[in-house]
């Protein structure tokens, strides 16, 4: 019924009444997540900041020229994971470049260095380490995955994910952002998300916006991702993320989308996406994120008390406290939340390995997450 009215509704969506967009979208939030909105306490492990893509709104990619270009060393993996996890962390974040060693000499030198010939070999054995010698649940960012990549990596990791980004081909071309990235074309974008659903990976994604998509092509791709989910019942969430605008990268002269785009585009989603999914806007990208759960997100992604956010290192992280102040403001309870969604910590389906699914459970139970709710302040 959703889809039906916004088929005709793109146009609404995009020039008509803000507030009624609005409130349309906040209600479907309420009827199914309530006054409650979410945080995964995590760490942040940017592994390596190779990679064979140059997408023209990187922040985070180094060419291997670069003195920082690097690939993070197991012991470096560790000691992160450690602060962490001190630091009552549920969550490790893998997000890294993608297959450099196909690319550049350095990052195959780099990789042969640590005794690996690929970059997703090494990412798995960094998330059994982390699982074997922490408490930590594995979350893996690394973008376009092949069926191969998807199986070493679903033994070993709670959940994972990779931004659709666009459906948008146009955005391929030469003087666009995804100009000669093998890893953003669509239709490679849409295929990973099919072999996640297939394999039955626990799976976030999202889009990238202001980089150039038309407002349809946004709706077209809510679509997709929505599509996907209803073959297999796999995406847990879904990110809309602001194209963020900084001084050394080609983009830099690019407009930011502005508030009232964002808000118009949350709303879309929540309107169009199946009410399981749920929807998320980073809370450091905004000054005035608070509008955000106005127009209906329920979530504010990962939150690290120990790590910057290496893609958007710009935008300090809202202290958690501050954000539980500015939420409960709003009238909504700020919660902790794994990782993993709780709908797939069950026994009876065949999402997530045995091992973490426990671990996972046991996190998720009493002495876990409510425990730590005293971590936010005055909501506990
Ligand atoms: O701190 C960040 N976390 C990002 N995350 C992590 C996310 O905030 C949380 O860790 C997830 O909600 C899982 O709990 C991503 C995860 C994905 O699977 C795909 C893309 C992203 C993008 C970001 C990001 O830009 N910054
Ligand atoms: C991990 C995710 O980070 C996002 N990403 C990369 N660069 C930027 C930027 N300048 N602004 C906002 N998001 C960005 C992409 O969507 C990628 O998939
Ligand atoms: N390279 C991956 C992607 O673009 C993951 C992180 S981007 C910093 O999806
Ligand atoms: S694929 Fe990811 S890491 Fe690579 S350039 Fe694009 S956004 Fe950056």
């Amino acid at each position: 019924m959703n889809t039906e009215k916004l088929s005709t509704g793109t146009a609404w969506a995009e020039t008509g009444d803000l507030r009624a967009l609005m409130m349309r979208a906040a209600r479907i939030r309420d009827t199914h997540w309530g006054r409650t909105v979410t945080y995964s306490r995590k760490a942040f492990v940017p592994l390596t900041n190779m990679c064979r893509d140059t997408c023209g709104y990187c922040t985070f990619v180094k060419h291997p020229d670069s003195s920082e270009a690097n690939i993070m060393t197991p012991e470096q993996v560790l000691a992160t994971a450690r602060r962490g996890e001190l630091e009552g962390c549920k969550e490790l974040l893998f997000s890294l470049g993608e297959k450099p060693e196909l690319r550049y000499e350095k990052a195959r030198k780099g990789l042969e260095r640590l005794g690996y010939s690929s970059l997703t070999a090494y990412l798995a054995d960094m998330c059994a380490l982390v699982l074997r010698e922490t408490s930590l649940l594995p979350h893996v960012n690394a973008g376009t995955l092949t069926d191969d990549e998807i199986d070493v990596l679903r033994p070993v990791s709670a959940s994972m994910g990779m931004m659709l980004e666009t459906v948008s081909r146009r955005l391929t071309r030469k003087g666009q952002p995804h100009y000669a990235c093998p890893d953003k074309v669509p239709v490679q974008r849409l295929r990973t998300l099919e072999r996640a659903g297939q394999k039955q990976v626990p799976f976030t994604t999202g889009l990238l916006i202001g980089i150039g998509e038309s407002f349809a092509e946004r709706i077209e791709a809510l679509h997709a991702i929505n599509e996907a989910h209803a073959r297999h019942g796999h995406i847990q969430e879904v990110i809309i993320q602001n194209f963020q605008r900084k001084p050394d990268i080609e983009m830099a002269s690019h407009p930011e989308p502005s508030l009232e785009d964002m808000l118009r585009t949350i709303a879309a989603a929540r309107i169009i996406l199946a009410q399981d999914i749920s929807l998320q806007a980073p809370p450091n990208l905004s000054a005035r994120h608070i509008a955000y759960l106005e127009a209906g997100i329920n979530d504010w992604g990962g939150i690290s008390p120990v790590t910057i956010d290496f893609i958007n290192p710009q935008h300090e992280w809202p202290e958690i406290r501050a954000l539980a102040r500015s939420s409960t403001e709003a009238g909504f309870e700020l919660r902790e939340r794994l990782t993993v969604y709780p709908r797939y910590l069950t026994r009876e389906q065949d999402f997530i390995n045995p091992a973490i699914l426990a671990r996972a459970a046991g996190m998720a139970g009493p002495g876990g997450l409510a425990r730590d709710q005293r971590h936010i302040g005055e909501t506990a």
